[in-house]
């Protein structure tokens, strides 16, 4: 199996299983997490986690002996549309998706990671856009994420000296949200992270998953208003409203006078 699922209370895991390549991504791997995520979208959970298996690489890249075979302009624009739809399916996923960096992100495997709305890392995790070191640029979308996630300047350092960025000093541009402590076990780390929003109703995640595709994809502001507003009325009028509202208000399970 290349792509193993996990459930635990209101999230799912989906654990790219390569170790011994680094998680190197294959045509099948790539694949085999296309068709995970189809059949996941619609199960009831808060968020995704994309990782690794094994503690080296959370992905290291594209296949460089599978891929070595693509060799005229055409197949390469064909394989860069066929792995990008796969991530696209990352980045409009309905709820939120975290990257849990369990080792490095090289090259298209910090694509990968880029296409998760937020990233956390084991603390000897590493980032590296690789690609201009192996003379060729970004194919998946990542190009674009990176610029929208660091600005220009700063997007293009990293591209252009394909330099590798240690997990605290990623945390420190913002590429990472949290790194784990010294000690602390990765499981326990992700654990305690995603538990944040595994509080939240589906439903709820669901609401901000949209706004935060919409702002990815640069939507039109009367669009991601009228996005807003219908997830808004949604949740409102929902049962799970009300009955945070009355345990706010300290009257769970009282008897209206
Ligand atoms: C194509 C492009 C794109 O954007 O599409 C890219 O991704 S450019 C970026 C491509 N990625 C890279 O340049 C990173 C290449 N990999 C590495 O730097 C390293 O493997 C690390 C990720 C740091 C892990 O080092 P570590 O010492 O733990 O393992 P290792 O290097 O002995 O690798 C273990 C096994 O995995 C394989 N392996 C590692 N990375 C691979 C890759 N990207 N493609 C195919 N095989 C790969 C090695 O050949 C080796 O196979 P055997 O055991 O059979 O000898």
């Amino acid at each position: 199996m290349l792509v193993a699922k996990t459930h635990k209370s209101g999230v799912v895991t989906l654990t790219l299983c390569r170790a011994a390549k680094r998680n190197a991504l294959s045509g099948a791997l790539i694949e085999a997490l296309g068709t995970r995520l189809d059949a996941t979208r619609d199960e009831d959970m808060a968020v995704l986690v994309v990782r690794g298996d094994g503690d080296r690489a959370f992905a290291s890249g594209g296949d460089l002996d599978e891929l070595s075979a693509i060799r005229t302009v055409e197949a390469a624009a064909d394989m860069s549309h066929r792995f990008r739809a796969v991530l696209e399916k990352l980045r409009s996923f309905p709820v939120p998706v975290i990257a849990a960096l369990n080792g490095d992100a090289f090259g298209g495997g910090a694509e990968l990671a880029m296409a998760c709305d937020l990233r956390i890392a084991a603390g000897h995790a590493r980032i590296g856009f690789l690609q201009g070191k192996l003379a060729i640029s970004t194919a998946w979308g990542g190009g674009p994420d990176l610029f929208a996630a660091l600005g220009i300047s700063r997007a293009l350092r990293l591209l252009g000296r394909a330099e590798i960025l240690s997990a605290p000093c990623a945390r420190e541009w913002g590429l990472l949200d949290a790194v784990a402590d010294d000690g602390q076990p990765f499981e326990a780390f992700v654990d305690a992270y995603v538990a944040g929003f595994s509080e939240r109703t589906p439903d709820v995640m669901r609401a901000f998953k949209a706004l935060a595709h919409a702002a990815r994809i640069g939507a039109p502001r009367d669009a991601a208003l009228a996005l807003e507003t219908k997830h808004f009325a949604r949740t409102w009028a929902d049962d799970a409203h009300w009955a945070a509202v009355e345990a706010s208000l300290g009257r769970a399970g009282k008897v209206q006078e």
